[in-house]
């Protein structure tokens, strides 16, 4: 049997001594698309943290493709399979494009990918990191975390703050990448209904647990399940 991607269970974490993520056990499968949705401060990019080793885990195991990776360092996580693109794009404003691509490359990857899957960071390759506009600097944060070879892609609100047609521009490419059999794609978005569109299934999380996980048609049959945690009328919230 194919071991999950991801596999929580009990997981306690938080920053020093505060909780924020109170056990939560949550299973992805390879090739899965989920959706992790809930309002502000509820800890989705805290969960997302703690999978690649950010935060304090106090307590329960975290395992990628069979490996458990609870006590690694970040960077071994990466080399397990692990990949997030964090909210903050951590782009090196100082390194040019092709500079910043490289430094996620792994042995096996060819920097050509990057271009292939974002031409447009092929027009930019010489430019800073500093000099490109939102949309730029979010593919090549999402392009970089690619060339390190992930299994898990992680995506932390990868749409925030962008103009609508580099958002659907960049959902076109979620499905790509979560169609090519190599990744497994986890969605943390505040706008539900487009996490909805994207996901086959949807976690949502409220003050640090897991208070949904349920299949995208179930969930969209009673609306109510996704209100009651994350807002009326399923828009952005
Ligand atoms: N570095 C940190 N140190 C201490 N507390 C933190 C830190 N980062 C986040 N928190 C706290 O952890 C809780 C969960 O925050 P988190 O950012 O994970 O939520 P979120 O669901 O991702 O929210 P948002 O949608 O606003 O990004 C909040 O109470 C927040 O104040």
């Amino acid at each position: 049997m194919t071991e999950p991607v991801l596999n929580l269970k009990g997981v306690v974490a938080g920053y020093g001594d505060t909780t924020v993520l109170h056990g939560l056990d949550l299973t992805v499968a390879q090739g899965e698309r989920l959706a992790i949705i809930g309002r502000n401060g509820v800890g989705k990019t805290t969960l997302l943290a703690t999978v690649m080793g950010l935060t304090r885990l106090h307590s329960g195991t975290i395992c990628t493709n069979g490996q458990d990776v609870s006590g690694l360092a970040a960077h071994r996580r990466v080399s397990a399979g692990l990949g997030l693109v964090p909210q903050t794009r951590d782009i090196f404003p100082s390194l040019s494009v092709e500079e910043n691509l490289i430094a996620g490359l792994r042995e096996d990857a060819r920097l050509e990918e990057a271009y292939e899957l974002f031409p447009r960071l092929a027009d930019r390759r010489t430019n800073g990191g500093g000099q490109l506009s939102g949309g730029e600097q979010q593919m090549l944060a999402i392009a970089r975390t690619l060339l390190g070879r992930p299994s898990l892609l992680m995506l932390d609100e990868p749409l925030e703050g962008l103009a609508p047609v580099i958002c659907d521009m960049l959902m076109e490419t979620f499905e790509r990448i979560a169609a090519d059999g190599k990744h497994t794609v986890l969605l943390v978005e505040q706008h539900t209904e487009l996490a909805l569109e994207f996901a086959e299934r949807v976690v949502i999380l409220d003050a640090g647990e897991i208070v949904e996980d349920a299949n995208t048609e179930e969930l969209r049959r009673d609306p109510t399940r996704i209100e009651r945690h994350v807002g009326v009328g399923m828009g952005a919230t």
